[in-house]
């Protein structure tokens, strides 16, 4: 059942009380300039004295000793001069130099860099994150400056069990995979993907506090079919088109193997892959590893909680759900992920294991138009969605019906993008959500990044009027709609989710993600807003606390995975310590399990 009470939860100060408990000592196996050029151990100038003399560093730095916190206050100090310095240029030399800077700091020094990002990850997330991260990707072979993390290509096949332990870290807990070919709504950017699992690794340090010594980011380079980049000389990927088929999925396969096999108890996440290839990955590893895909069940759950969001919007109890219209634009790994996800939701509201409601809710639009079983090559996955004809269904609403048409004939409740096509929502269909049968029409523009996504936060607020949520995956400022009156812009990404879900996953100890867990994080999400936020049109919560949902996200999965009897813990909390521990104590177990960045002292061994 959909729970809506709002669990006892821990503040915001005590995950950080716990997080940032007295510092143990860190075991490190370098000495001298080796530590200086090592980000994870580094502290710059802050070495104290006597760590200068046990490591050997004494005259490799400015006398001077620079405490954490006043080189935190340097870097902002930049930081907020650089912004200073470059206001008014265009948005992509801001953005990159931004990126730039942040960038450096993680080269040099990751203690200092997860610092700021966690205490900034508001100003920051755009940067590091969507959008920018897209822009990144498209720029990378500029940008270039230092490899992070693992390249494995086609000419590797046969080579990767070996590489694999060519990765400095003996303990690896999450790992992000891409194989570039669908890099946001941006396409296939080939090895130039490789920013996506950066970013999203990012985010979960900043949200998860996974520790960034045991996280890695790795591009598997098949080739790629994008021609721009295959002509290009400093392409940095192999300039092959991709291998298809059984070709394919022997280097993922061996990847996988290799992965697990140094690192048994780690947790991947397939992240922006095309859409056969994300679901053929996830239906053949899915039992075998501890995965999961994100686009597919991450952007699910967020999606989910934004729908279950939408119908106490309008005053209506979550159960009315059933009811609602919903049109989802893109039938891809993200859209066809969302509308398994909502017709499950629907089929457990009713109590029925298949019937669906005689009003089938979903409306699925793709490139050609509205999906309806006159469909030639219907795609299996799209298939569920296909409208037909006969009782329950709208006269005149035809295979390949336009969006518009659609939008006026259906009045949804909620119009939800995912088709990676800026603008989709222009003014006429936002018009014609006026007509919606909600009170409280819901529109989500949830493609990436911000000019994919299918329509802007003002452009929607002012066609489709005042009265409207809205969401967006890309963050947009709020809207000022006059007389004191302002839209609220939700974030409606999968970032609420899949710090949760790894990190769940991880303390778990389970061997694979079950659909009871993934279900878990999304009802743990979608009761997290009150109801008068609700009202407010605040259907997530603002990304300045993310490491407080993902406590509560990542508590909600571990309890899934130990009702189901799946969990068998981690480190020293076994599977007997997890299943004695109260709701409470789960949140609080996974937010002491946090890594919080402070420098720890060093000491040497050989
Ligand atoms: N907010 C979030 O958390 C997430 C957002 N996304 C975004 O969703 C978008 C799509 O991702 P995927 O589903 O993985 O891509 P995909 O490539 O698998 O699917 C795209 C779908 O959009 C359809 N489409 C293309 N042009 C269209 C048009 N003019 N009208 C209607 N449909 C059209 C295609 O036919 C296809 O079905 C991307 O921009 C991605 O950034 C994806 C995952 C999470
Ligand atoms: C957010 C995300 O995963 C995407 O746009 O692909
Ligand atoms: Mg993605």
């Amino acid at each position: 059942m959909w729970k809506l009470a709002r669990s006892a939860a821990p503040s915001l100060r005590q995950v950080r009380r716990f997080s940032a408990a007295i510092p143990g000592p860190c075991i490190v196996h370098k000495r001298g300039t080796d530590i200086l050029h090592d980000p994870w151990f580094n502290k710059d100038t802050g070495f104290p004295l006597t760590e200068r003399d046990r490591l050997g560093l004494r005259g490799l730095l400015p006398p001077r000793v620079i405490s954490f916190e006043q080189q935190y206050a340097r870097f902002m100090e930049s930081f907020r001069s650089l912004e200073h310095n470059t206001r008014g240029e265009p948005y992509n030399v801001v953005s990159l130099a931004k990126w730039r800077i942040l960038n450096r700091l993680h080269d040099r020094n990751e203690t200092l860099y997860y610092r700021v990002l966690i205490d900034n990850i508001q100003d920051f997330a755009p940067i590091i994150y969507t959008p920018t991260v897209g822009l990144v990707c498209q720029n990378y072979g500029g940008l270039f400056r230092r490899p992070r993390g693992m390249y494995f290509s086609a000419k590797d096949k046969g080579e990767m069990m070996s590489m694999i332990y060519n990765w400095p870290s003996p303990q690896v807990d999450m790992i992000v995979l891409t194989d570039g070919s669908r890099i946001l709504g941006l396409g296939d950017l080939g090895v130039q993907g490789i920013g996506i699992p950066i970013g999203k690794l990012d985010m979960y340090v900043a949200a998860a506090g996974m520790n960034p010594q045991k996280i890695l980011p790795v591009m598997l380079d098949v080739g790629t079919n994008n021609e721009k980049l295959l002509k290009d000389n400093l392409y940095l990927g192999l300039r092959q088109p991709r291998l298809e088929g059984d070709e394919y999925l022997s280097i993922v396969d061996e990847f996988m193997e290799a992965v697990f096999t140094r690192w048994p108890k780690a947790i991947v996440q397939f992240e922006d892959f095309q859409m056969k290839w994300a679901f053929e990955t996830l239906q053949r590893y899915r039992r075998k590893f501890c995965m999961f895909n994100d686009d597919i069940q991450g952007t699910a759950g967020v999606a989910l909680a934004g729908l279950l969001g939408a119908v106490r919007a309008q005053g209506r109890p979550v159960k009315d759900f059933v009811k609602q219209k919903i049109v989802v634009v893109g039938a891809g790994s993200a859209g066809i992920g969302v509308l398994n996800m909502a017709k499950h939701a629907v089929l457990r509201m009713m109590g029925s294991c298949e019937a669906m409601p005689a009003q089938n809710p979903f409306w699925l639009l793709d490139k050609f138009g509205l999906v309806t079983k006159d469909r030639k090559d219907l795609d299996p996955a799209a298939a569920h969605f296909a409208r037909g004809s006969g009782p329950g269904e709208i006269e005149g609403l035809q295979e390949g019906a336009s969006l518009l048409e659609v939008v006026k004939k259906v009045k949804p409740h909620v119009l939800l993008g995912l088709s990676g096509v800026g603008g989709i929502f222009n003014e006429e269909v936002l018009k014609a959500m006026r007509e919606s049968d909600s009170p409280r029409p819901a529109i989500f523009a949830m493609s990436n990044p911000t000019m994919n996504a299918e329509c802007t936060a003002s452009d929607a607020f002012k066609y489709a009027g005042d009265n409207i949520v809205f969401a967006s995956g890309s963050p947009f400022q709020h809207v000022d709609l006059g007389n004191g009156k302002v839209g609220h812009v939700n974030q409606a990404n999968n970032m609420y989710l899949f710090p949760g879900i790894g990190l769940g996953a991880l303390l778990s100890g389970a061997h694979f993600i079950s659909d009871g867990m993934l279900q878990a994080a999304a009802e743990c999400l979608a009761s997290y807003m009150t109801d008068e936020q609700i009202e407010k049109g605040i259907l997530f919560p603002s990304i300045s606390s993310i490491r407080h949902i993902t406590a509560q996200v990542g508590a909600a999965v571990v309890r899934a995975a130990v009702a189901e009897e799946l969990a068998e813990g981690h480190g020293e909390v076994g599977m007997k310590e997890l299943l004695d521990m109260s709701q409470e104590e789960t949140v609080d177990y996974v937010a002491r399990s946090m890594w919080y960045p402070v420098y720890s002292p060093l000491v040497h061994e050989k």
